[in-house]
């Protein structure tokens, strides 16, 4: 059994409120063992009391469900259902190279998490979670790439007291993004930058759906995608804007990597790359429109108030920048903002979700005007402002 520890000495006690009274109440009421016994057998609070108990349950097996998707994922089962159809257990035990007493194991933890169903003839199918998960090339690499984050969040108060010497060696999210842990990002070989690199091109759908639904390209000639990887979004913009010029900047071994990517696609005449460090070179000039995806949450206040007066600069008078990325207080998406991306971002070294609130603020500090919201269909996955350059 856990104590609670006196607060150390010489610390002032917190200033009470006059809602502590009444929460206190509350608290007290919902930790009692004994209203918990009344409240699950009364017909009138027992919803309560079950929905409750689930939902405290999901806290505690979260991590038992994460390794169970982790599980169909690394076999391709939901690639497998989709293309071949349901399958029996006996089929996908010789596919997966896994006895068939754990193969069946494993699809009833999955049919339990909705990820697969039991269908006819003792076969199973996609299930209504799993199926939005098939043919997923982002959503399978994130969910695999996981396994790093959960070396560093195996210890969480480690973690938390910034005690580095005492995480795995090497293995956790720290390592696998380079940049968040030095000074001279554009010195890191480009050995370092392809696992991240290859994330986020194959994740990178999943933002370019939400800002390409939400904002027309159309009225624009120039686009510098800042931070823009290997060029995944720069050809989508390329593709829905034939008009379009575009430019990534990035650290010079990812912008190689984008060049390639334009070689390949048949772009390099409207697409290019420019790589170097955008806390310490000066931005291409001349775009009309710039983009940051998933870029800004990566790095503390200090270095985004830099990037966001380099991108300033950068832009013509009048110009547009577009800022996505997951926010932090995103309405029925809370625990995507500060619980996921606020333990990972700990984990990764560097940066931290922010709120709309926070980045309007940071873009006014930078000299931008009309900052506004711009609306996207999943904020889970990416919502966006829009700032504008004084004229
Ligand atoms: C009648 C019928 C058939 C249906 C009617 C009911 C109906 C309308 C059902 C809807 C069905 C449907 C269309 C479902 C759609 C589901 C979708 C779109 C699911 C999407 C899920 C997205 C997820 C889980 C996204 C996860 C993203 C993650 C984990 C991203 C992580 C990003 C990281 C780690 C980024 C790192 C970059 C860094 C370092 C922070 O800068
Ligand atoms: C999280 S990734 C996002 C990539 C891309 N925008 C996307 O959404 O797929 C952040 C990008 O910023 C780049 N980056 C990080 N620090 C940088 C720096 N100091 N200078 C230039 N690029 C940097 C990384 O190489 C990486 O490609």
């Amino acid at each position: 059994m856990h104590s609670v520890s006196p607060p150390p000495p010489g610390l002032a006690p917190p200033t009470p409120h006059w809602s502590d009274t009444p929460l206190a109440w509350r608290d007290r009421l919902l930790a009692s063992p004994r209203f918990r016994r009344w409240a699950q057998s009364f017909p009138l609070t027992r919803w309560v009391a079950r929905r409750r108990a689930t939902a405290v349950f999901d806290l505690v097996a979260g991590f038992v469900y994460s390794q169970v998707l982790l599980a169909c994922v690394q076999l391709r089962l939901f690639d497998l259902l989709l293309a071949e159809g349901p399958q029996t257990p006996h089929a996908l035990a010789a596919r997966g190279k896994l006895p068939l007493a754990s193969t069946e194991r494993l699809l009833r933890a999955a049919v339990a998490l909705q990820l697969l169903e039991a269908r006819a003839h003792g076969r199973f199918g996609l299930g209504p979670l799993g199926a939005p998960l098939a043919a997923d090339a982002g959503l399978a690499a994130m969910i695999e790439h996981h396994t790093a984050l959960y070396r560093d969040l195996a210890q969480p108060l480690t973690l938390l007291r910034g005690d580095a010497s005492a995480a795995p060696a090497g293995a956790g999210l720290s390592r696998y993004w380079p940049y968040a842990g030095t000074d001279a990002p554009d010195t890191l070989p480009p050995g370092q930058l392809l696992a991240y690199s290859e994330l986020m091109a194959a994740s990178q759908p999943l933002v370019a759906d939400q800002v390409l639904q939400a904002y027309s390209l159309q009225d624009h000639r120039r686009l510098l995608d800042v931070g823009g990887g290997t060029g995944a979004f720069a050809c989508r913009a390329a593709y829905v804007a034939p008009h379009l010029s575009v430019q990534v900047f990035d650290l010079p071994g990812v912008a190689a990597l984008a060049r390639q990517r334009f070689e390949q696609a048949g772009l390099s005449a409207r697409c290019s790359a420019e790589g170097g460090d955008f806390f310490e070179d000066p931005l291409p000039p001349g775009a009309d429109l710039v983009t940051l995806l998933r870029v800004v949450h990566d790095h503390d206040d200090a270095r985004v108030l830099r990037l966001l007066r380099a991108v300033r600069l950068a832009l013509v008078p009048g110009g547009t920048l577009l800022l996505a990325e997951p926010f932090a207080d995103t309405p029925g998406a809370e625990r995507m903002g500060d619980a996921y991306f606020g333990m990972y971002l700990l984990a990764m070294g560097r940066g931290e979700p922010r709120s709309e609130a926070r980045l309007r603020a940071l873009l006014l500090a930078a000299g931008f005007e009309k900052v506004q919201r711009l609306p996207t269909a999943l904020p889970l996955q990416a919502s966006a402002l829009l700032a504008k350059t004084p004229t």
